[in-house]
């Protein structure tokens, strides 16, 4: 009997909410779960011991970026992404169709796939479902997602259901090209625009796919909070609630308190990493920008009660005044602080849902960014 090597088990439920688990050879997710990005093989300013120390049982890699430097033979050539970026947990890598139609120049999307200029040096690549899939594998990825199109927000219903279904036929596609490979999963993606009938629709052609896990896609991509919400609580009935959902590019900490509400497991987005590069920094007490002349003699550390030493330890004075000279260690010491805080609000809303008191939680979550810093 061939045990799963890769497993999704809800432990505990609060209304919509759950925690899971989350198994596979690299390792255990544990969900709610942030996913720190780490582009380029490398979660930026960060060593990867320091992104594990922080409770971050995974983090992303980028198809798009990676094939086109070093390129995924090389990569697979040195032992692949984990050893190569000395990470050893899972890793989930995006398709690349997103990145392409974000990064690159010349672009063109037919049936095929896609074809697009490198953002780099201009060279022409074609990307098809086939292609990302075996990209995904070369590079060693645990969770491969599906080659999809996502469409910018607002668009027609007639532009939604295009790419919504050729996002099925790519699934499928995407579904062949992956074949059996023990330990490692394939995440369907659910798309549909802000389109009711069309998102329910794409959530249950998908979950016919019997895939080990569903991303809903097509969002955080500028529509506001409210038509985000909404579409999540639209496709949620349709999506195998035994099976994982990664809501992709979500989100600041309120998106994501909302998102976990609303059934949500797991989530990536830039925010933390890169915001705390230009010197905005998240707490418990909400968002401060630490250029800002304020701090410029305040003598308080970012968070004393934090355990991180980038939040506790520092003066506000001296992360202003690195901020402001544009120094690489406010760059590493802010990016620091920005992951502890995304890791210790998922710990906490994980504890709130395993104790069935998520709604008390998120008010008292929810009353610190009130306050604001005291
Ligand atoms: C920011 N908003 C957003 N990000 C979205 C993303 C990218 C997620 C991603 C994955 C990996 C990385 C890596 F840099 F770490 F590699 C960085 C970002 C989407 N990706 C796909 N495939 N379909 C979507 O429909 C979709 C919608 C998205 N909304």
């Amino acid at each position: 009997m061939t045990t799963d090597q890769f497993t999704f088990t809800v432990t505990k439920t609060d209304g919509a909410a759950r925690t899971g688990e989350i198994r596979m050879p690299r390792g255990v997710i544990r969900t709610p779960a942030f996913m720190p990005v780490g582009t380029a093989a490398t979660v930026k300013a960060m060593y990867p011991d320091q992104v594990k120390a922080l409770g971050a049982d995974v983090v992303l890699g980028n198809t798009y970026h990676l094939m086109l430097r070093p390129s995924a033979e090389r990569v697979a050539r040195l032992g692949g992404l984990h050893k190569f970026m000395n990470w050893p947990y899972p890793i989930l890598t995006d398709s690349g169709g997103f990145q392409v139609m974000s990064l690159s120049a010349l672009r063109k999307i037919d049936e095929s796939g896609v074809t697009f200029q490198s953002h780099i040096d201009g060279s022409t690549h074609v990307m098809t479902p086939e292609r990302s899939i075996e990209i995904q594998g070369l590079l060693g990825s645990d969770i491969q997602m599906q080659l999809d199109e996502c469409v910018k927000l607002p668009c027609t219903e007639a532009v939604a259901e295009k790419a919504m279904r050729l996002s099925l036929r790519w699934a499928e596609r995407c579904r062949v090209a992956f074949g059996e490979q023990p330990g490692r999963a394939m995440f369907g993606i659910v798309q549909g625009g802000e389109v009711e009938r069309l998102r329910i629709e794409s959530a249950k052609e998908l979950a016919n796919l019997d895939l080990k896990g569903y991303a809903i896609g097509g969002l955080a991509v500028g529509e506001p909070q409210d038509v985000m919400l909404r579409m999540i609580e639209t496709v949620e009935p349709y999506m195998p609630n035994t099976k994982p959902r990664y809501l992709m590019g979500v989100g600041t900490p309120d998106d994501i308190v909302e998102s976990v509400r609303r059934g949500v497991d797991m989530f990536d987005c830039v925010m933390p990493t890169r915001a705390g590069r230009h010197g905005l920094v998240f707490t418990r007490f909400g968002r401060m920008n630490l250029r800002n002349a304020r701090f410029a003699e305040d003598t308080r550390p970012l968070d004393a009660e934090s355990k991180c030493a980038a939040s506790n330890t520092y003066s506000r004075a001296y992360l202003h005044h690195l901020v402001r000279s544009n120094e690489i260690l406010g760059m590493m010491l802010l990016t620091w602080n920005n992951l502890a805080y995304y890791q210790e609000l998922m710990a906490g809303l994980r504890k709130a849902i395993a104790e069935g008191r998520l709604e008390d939680h998120i008010g008292e979550v929810k009353e610190g960014w009130a306050k604001g810093e005291h």
